[in-house]
């Protein structure tokens, strides 16, 4: 069965690349708002070239160029990081200088340019930005305008920043709610299938940049079917959770732990080679076979199998998968090693 899931997962994978091959919702935003907001400048850009105002012109002309240079860029490159924060640097840039060029005139800019600071980076670096924001615009028109007219704006922009801090503040944390959700298994609170997938791209990628040994381990609890008969479903998830338990003990926090189905575990080891994550194996199966779960003693199979360059995921997993299912076939209790396809690095199962 666990070989038609396999293949299945294969198309899940490609299905996924296929997703990460579209752009992310940071990409729709960078990518909406640059060109959005270099078509208004460009607007008032040609109204002030028209009344002759050459300097605010020249701003102006200056911020669609670099807006329109962002949206390129994120285009092309889908870089967002970096450009969200040129983006925002440029927005206030081009605020504080439209204020001191036309006095508190322009200050409904402030508005906009707020927003777009919350849209783009974390709530408390948004926060901290607004902020000086307020405090450089309101040093610039301090001896400018009444303090009725700076009072309103202080008021007005303070509760903007406010209303954008708490409204983006509850959407992060939702985020991430519905992130954790997505990724984890609600049972064990190990990764579930679905970051499995993800981790098995993100390795292969980042084995192609960097060459670095990596290991997967594959583990199956043996007879669980007569755990379950034995002792009902519900001790049958107690003795899943403590499983999960003894493995997250002993993993080191680089590595990473996943539920791939019932009673299968995968766990996926940066930069360690095949004799480090067969000690690791090792260790998982005598630390389980040594701990009394509920009362019963619960034995593990595992397949261990070192990435090898060229396979995809799936593959490097269908090895450990192999393994595991001759650790099976060994009497369980029991590990085996998948072989490597380079004859000069044939391991036998152990
Ligand atoms: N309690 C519990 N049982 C589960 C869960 N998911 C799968 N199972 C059970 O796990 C058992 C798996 O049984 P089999 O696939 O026959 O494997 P096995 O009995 O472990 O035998 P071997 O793998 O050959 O050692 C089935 O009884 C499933 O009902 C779960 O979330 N909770």
């Amino acid at each position: 069965m666990l070989h038609l899931l396999v293949l299945f997962f294969e198309q899940e994978v490609s299905k996924n690349y296929m997703q990460k091959m579209q752009r992310s919702t940071e990409e729709w935003i960078l990518i909406s708002i640059s060109l959005l907001g270099a078509l208004i400048i460009l607007t008032f850009a040609l109204l002030r070239l028209l009344r002759g105002d050459w300097l605010l012109a020249a701003l102006d002309g200056f911020a669609v160029v670099a807006m329109f240079g962002i949206f390129i860029r994120v285009y092309f490159s889908g870089n967002t990081v970096l450009m969200s924060h040129v983006f925002v640097g440029l927005c206030q840039l081009v605020l504080v200088m439209t204020v001191m060029l036309k006095g508190a005139d322009q200050l409904f800019w402030f508005y906009p340019a707020a927003l777009v600071v919350f849209f783009l980076l974390r709530p408390w670096l948004a926060l901290a930005i607004v902020s000086l924001s307020i405090l450089v615009l309101s040093t610039l028109l301090w001896s400018q305008i009444t303090m009725l007219h700076l009072f309103g704006f202080v008021l007005s922009a303070l509760a903007t920043m406010g209303f954008a801090f708490i409204f983006a503040w509850r959407t992060k944390e939702q985020q991430l709610r519905l992130l954790r959700l997505a990724i984890k298994d609600p049972l064990t609170g190990a990764g579930n299938r679905r970051a499995l997938e993800e981790k098995l791209l993100e390795a292969v990628h980042h084995f192609q940049r960097v060459h670095l040994p990596m290991s997967l381990i594959l583990l199956d609890l043996d007879n669980f079917k007569h755990f379950n008969d034995s002792y009902g479903h519900d001790e049958g998830d107690r003795i899943l959770i403590a499983v999960t338990d003894i493995i997250q003990r002993r993993i080191r926090r680089s590595d990473h732990l996943y539920r791939f189905g019932g009673e299968e575990f995968v766990v996926i080891t940066d930069n360690t080679g095949l004799r480090e994550a067969c000690l690791l194996a090792e260790e998982l199966r005598s630390d389980i076979a040594g701990a009394t779960i509920s009362d019963c003693q619960v034995t593990i199979s595992l397949g261990v199998a070192q990435y090898q360059d060229g396979e995809t995921g799936y593959q490097w997993l269908g090895r450990a998968d192999q393994a595991m299912y001759r650790a099976k076939g060994n009497g369980r209790n029991h590990l085996c090693i998948s072989e490597f396809h380079d004859d000069q690095l044939a391991l036998t199962d152990r």
